[in-house]
C-alpha cells in the first residue's frame, strides 16, 4: 500500500463513527477540581506556594503517615464512624456529608455548639457524627430520605432536637441543613429510587463521575464559584469529593468503596487544612489577608481572598503529593490520605492549643 492511500480497516471505522455506529469507549470523566485549583494558583496575589517548604512538609507528612501507617483502614478507627459496611452505611455517611459544614464558633470553648454522646462532649466535625448517631439510637430515621421529605415529620424543631446543644449556642445553619435535607429527598425520590446507593451505581465504579453526578443533580453539592473573572466557573466540589472519599475509606476500596479513579479526587478545600498549611510554611498570605485571618473577620463566601484560599490549598496538596510520590514511587499515598492526616494532625495541634494561626472564618453550607 502506498504512503498516500489510507488503511482500509481505518477508514472503514471512521465511516462507522461518521454514521454514529460506533461509539467511542466512554471518555473517562475529569471533576475539572484539579484544573479550577491551578488556575486559582496561577491567579493569585494574596495567597503563595513556598516550594522548599512544600518539599519539606511532603518528607515530614510521608514519614509521619507511614509511623502512624494510615491507609482507608484508618477511618473506621474513629469510634464515632459508622463500623457496619453495608447500604446503612452509605446512607449515614451520604446524610453526613450532605450536612458536613460550618461548625466554628466564636464562643470560647465551655460555651461553644457541643453534642453529648457516649458520655463525652463533641464538637466541630464530631458533633455533626455524634448527633446523627444519637438520633438513630433515638429512632429518628435522621438518614431515610423519605423522612426528609415528611414535612410533618421532619421539622426544623425536630431537627433542633437532632442536633441540640449540651451549650446555649444552637448549632450553626440549621434552617439550611433542612434545606440540604429537603433537597436532597427530592432528588434521590425523583432520579435514585429514595436510595443513595443508587448514585453509586450510577457512577459505575468512577470517583469522577460520581463527583460530577453530585455536582449535576443536587444544588447542595455544587460547590462551584466565579473567580477573578474567569467565564468557567472554578470547581471547588468539597462535600462530593469528601462523600467518595469517606465511602472509599469506610469501604476500604472494595465493594461500595471500590473506584478505578480514586485518585482523582483531591484535597477537600474545608476551614482546617489552609489553617495547616500555613503552619507548616507551605501556604504564605500577603500582609492584609493575614491580617485579616488573626482578626477573625468574615471573608465572605466566594470573595477573591476566600477562593485563592481554598484553590491554592488544593493545588498545595497536590504538590505535596507529586513530592511524595517522586520520592516514593511505591507509596500507597493520595490527596484524600494526604488530607485526612492534616486534618486530624490540625486538630491534634488545636486540642493542645498550639495553632499558630486561626483558622480562616467564613459561614457557608459549602465546608
Ligand atoms: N479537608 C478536610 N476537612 C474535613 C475533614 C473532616 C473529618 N474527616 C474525618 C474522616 C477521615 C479523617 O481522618 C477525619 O477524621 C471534617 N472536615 C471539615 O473540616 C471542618 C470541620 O472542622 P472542625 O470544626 O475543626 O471539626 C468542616 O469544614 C468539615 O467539613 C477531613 O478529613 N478533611
Amino acid at each position: 500500500m502506498s504512503d498516500d492511500e489510507a488503511d482500509p480497516e481505518l477508514l472503514a471505522l471512521l465511516r462507522q463513527h461518521l454514521q454514529g455506529k460506533l461509539t467511542l469507549a466512554d471518555e473517562e470523566p475529569e471533576t475539572g477540581v484539579l484544573e479550577s485549583a491551578e488556575y486559582v494558583y496561577n491567579n493569585a496575589i494574596d495567597v503563595a506556594l513556598d516550594m522548599r517548604s512544600c518539599k519539606n512538609a511532603a518528607a515530614g507528612i510521608y514519614a509521619q503517615m507511614c509511623a502512624k501507617e494510615y491507609s482507608p483502614a484508618t477511618w473506621s478507627a474513629h469510634e464515632l464512624h459508622p463500623q457496619t459496611k453495608d447500604d446503612s452505611t452509605v446512607a449515614f455517611i451520604f446524610t453526613m456529608d450532605l450536612l458536613n459544614f460550618s461548625f466554628w464558633s466564636e464562643k470560647p470553648d465551655a460555651e461553644r455548639f457541643a453534642v453529648s454522646y457516649r458520655d463525652r462532649r463533641w464538637t466541630g466535625y464530631w458533633s455533626l457524627v455524634a448527633a446523627l448517631q444519637r438520633a438513630l439510637d433515638e429512632g429518628i430515621p435522621i438518614t431515610d430520605s423519605h423522612f426528609w421529605q415528611d414535612e410533618e415529620e421532619c421539622t426544623l424543631d425536630v431537627l433542633k432536637h437532632v442536633f441540640r446543644s449540651c451549650t446555649d449556642e444552637e448549632m450553626p445553619l440549621l434552617k439550611e441543613r433542612l434545606a440540604c435535607l429537603r433537597e436532597a429527598g427530592t432528588v434521590l425520590y425523583e432520579k435514585y429510587k429514595c436510595n443513595p446507593v443508587n448514585l453509586l451505581s450510577a457512577a459505575d465504579g468512577s470517583a469522577a463521575r460520581l463527583v460530577n453526578i453530585l455536582a449535576r443533580d443536587f444544588g447542595c453539592f455544587r460547590d462551584e464559584h466565579r473567580f477573578d473573572g474567569r467565564r468557567k466557573p472554578i470547581r471547588i466540589l468539597k462535600r462530593a469529593q469528601i462523600f467518595v472519599a469517606d465511602i472509599w475509606a469506610c469501604f476500604e476500596g472494595e465493594s461500595h468503596g471500590e473506584f478505578r479513579d480514586i485518585d482523582k479526587i483531591t484535597m477537600f478545600a474545608d476551614y482546617r487544612v489552609p489553617q495547616m498549611l500555613n503552619g507548616m510554611g507551605c501556604l504564605a498570605f500577603s500582609p492584609p489577608l493575614d491580617v485579616a485571618i488573626r482578626a477573625k473577620k468574615d471573608l465572605p463566601c466566594g470573595g477573591s481572598w476566600e477562593m485563592q484560599l481554598r484553590g491554592c490549598s488544593i493545588w498545595c496538596v497536590e504538590l505535596i503529593r507529586r513530592e511524595i510520590v517522586r520520592n516514593h514511587p511505591e507509596a500507597k499515598v493520595n490527596a484524600i490520605l494526604i488530607d485526612f492526616f492534616l486534618y486530624d494532625t490540625i486538630k491534634d495541634i488545636e486540642a493542645a492549643g498550639e495553632e499558630s494561626i486561626p483558622h480562616h472564618r467564613t459561614r457557608s453550607i459549602w465546608y
